[in-house]
């Protein structure tokens, strides 16, 4: 009886709860569109990209974070934000831009030899400096020494690799005088109609000049003055996504009636994917709730665009492919910027952290592309990952312990069929099972001077029935 009491209590608590729940969530005009994961092909393919790269370039690569001897204290792409340069000079840079050493080959192969599988490049950053001739401003590489289109060339050397663009988009656009933080006169809401026009005319050029774009990156989206346009943007989102189906966009572009970002007044995803993880990644699979997502991260502390003085810490390789390895091993993709000269060219120290990282790729990649999420606890080992639609189980190891014996727990009913190196298949490791759900992989070289990769082949196990493991407390 009082066990039926109990469950009847528990119900009552349980649906209470849920229809509290339920009660919480309010009617939206402007929410998340609530499709869930997508499931489509260029979304499946965009889950197991595992490592990208971004591209922050534009004219804020001339001065690259100093001006008339002074460095600028910020990222270097914000220096047109600085008192220390004067706007009218900041945006006159435009008749300084001819990057002779411009090579849209010579990036997409870098990329290539990193191992990245997507890139997202600025089309347009804050400062409003186009990238393409867009017919909708004169502040484009068309009035520029150099004239001609930098995206096209950069599109097409990026498909050529087979690596997929992503290309990124700045709202806020502090060029064109309609732009607005806020909307408080009649004078705001008029100007900054006719900036939304050409912010959607802007849009829809690009997605008509560059078809084989995969997605749009949108940021300069936090203000006011766009976060007070709900209706113009959902609707400019569903528009865009008619436009070229499949269209992938973040959860970055736009607020729902109430200003939230990211995520609904009801904490629902907006977008495809969460976009907020910048220069930071999620500790646990709880902190993504479910979401696809993926990390962008600057290799100095936070630089995006070219800067001479590369101060305070530059992460190394073995940081970068531990980045890489977390984030893929909670089920996101990892995105490393690069920002290149204004004469075109990708600085060496950016140039030597490709070809390190793809060095490690060529051997290891089989554990980040096409990976998820593995379900299992985390060990202080390193990274579980799971190859998609298989129950192929990979261990990025870079913390190798004295015992020389790694620890993995798998499920109840699951052991090691079995275990080896991924650069060394025919050498097979000996798994140790310590307990029903515990095992040890023995290493036999524990002098390891780079990370490396474990290969579990998990078999099912036939429940032992003893109980003599469990402990009577
Ligand atoms: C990828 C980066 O994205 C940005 N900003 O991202 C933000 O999320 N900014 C932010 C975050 C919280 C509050 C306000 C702004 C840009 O300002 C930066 O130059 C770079 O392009």
């Amino acid at each position: 009886r009082t066990f039926l009491c109990m469950s009847i209590f528990t119900c009552c608590v349980f649906s209470a709860q849920q229809a509290d729940a339920q009660a919480q969530q309010i009617e939206l005009k402007h929410g998340s569109h609530r499709i869930g994961k997508r499931t489509d092909a260029v979304m499946q393919k965009w889950r197991g990209y595992g490592l990208g790269q971004f591209i922050h370039w534009g004219l804020y690569a001339i001065p690259g974070g100093e001006w008339n001897g002074k460095q600028y204290n910020g990222a270097a792409e914000w220096i047109r934000s600085w008192n220390g340069i004067p706007k009218s000079t900041y945006d006159s840079l435009i008749y300084k831009f001819n990057p002779v050493n411009f090579n849209a080959e010579e990036w997409a192969v870098t990329a290539k030899q990193m191992g990245a599988r997507y890139v997202t490049i600025t089309t347009k950053h804050h400062d409003g400096f186009c990238l393409w001739p867009s017919k909708y401003t004169r502040y484009t590489i068309a009035n520029s020494p150099w004239k001609k289109d930098i995206m096209k060339p950069l599109v097409d050397a990026y498909d050529k690799q087979g690596i997929d663009v992503i290309l990124y988009f700045s709202v806020m656009d502090w060029n064109h005088p309609g732009w607005r933080y806020d909307i408080k006169t009649k004078e705001d809401s008029i100007a900054f109609e006719g900036f939304k026009q050409f912010t959607r005319n802007q849009l829809l050029e690009l997605l008509t000049l560059y078809p084989t774009a995969k997605g749009l990156w949108f940021d300069g989206t936090w203000d006011k003055s766009w976060i007070k346009q709900a209706a113009f943007a959902d609707e400019l989102e569903t528009e865009m996504r008619k436009f070229r189906p499949g269209l992938i966009i973040g959860s970055r572009f736009r607020a729902d009636e109430n200003g939230k970002r990211h995520f609904d007044s009801n904490g629902v995803l907006m977008g495809d994917y969460e976009q907020g993880w910048e220069r930071k990644i999620p500790n646990k699979i709880e902190d993504v709730h479910g979401n696809d997502w993926d990390c962008v991260m600057t290799v100095p502390e936070n630089q995006w665009g070219y800067n001479k003085a590369w101060k305070g810490h530059i992460k190394t390789r073995n940081e970068l492919l531990e980045m890489t390895a977390k984030c893929v091993s909670l089920g996101g993709n990892f995105v490393l910027n690069f920002g290149p000269q204004g004469d075109g060219a990708i600085r060496k120290e950016e140039k030597q952290l490709a070809a390190q990282i793809g060095d490690w790729m060529k051997t290891n990649s089989e554990a980040i592309y096409n990976c998820e999420y593995a379900g299992l606890e985390k060990q202080d080992w390193g990274y579980f990952t799971k190859k998609t639609g298989s129950d192929k189980l990979y261990m990025i190891v870079f913390n190798v312990p004295v015992s020389g014996a790694l620890k993995v727990k798998l499920p109840a009913n699951t052991s090691i069929g079995k275990s080896y190196l991924l650069a060394q298949p025919a050498q097979l490791l000996n798994a140790e099972e310590i307990s029903g759900t515990e095992y040890f992989i023995h290493l036999k070289n524990t002098a390891a001077g780079n990370p490396f990769v474990v290969v579990l082949e998990p078999t099912a196990k036939k429940a032992s029935g003893n109980t003599y493991d469990k402990a009577k407390t």
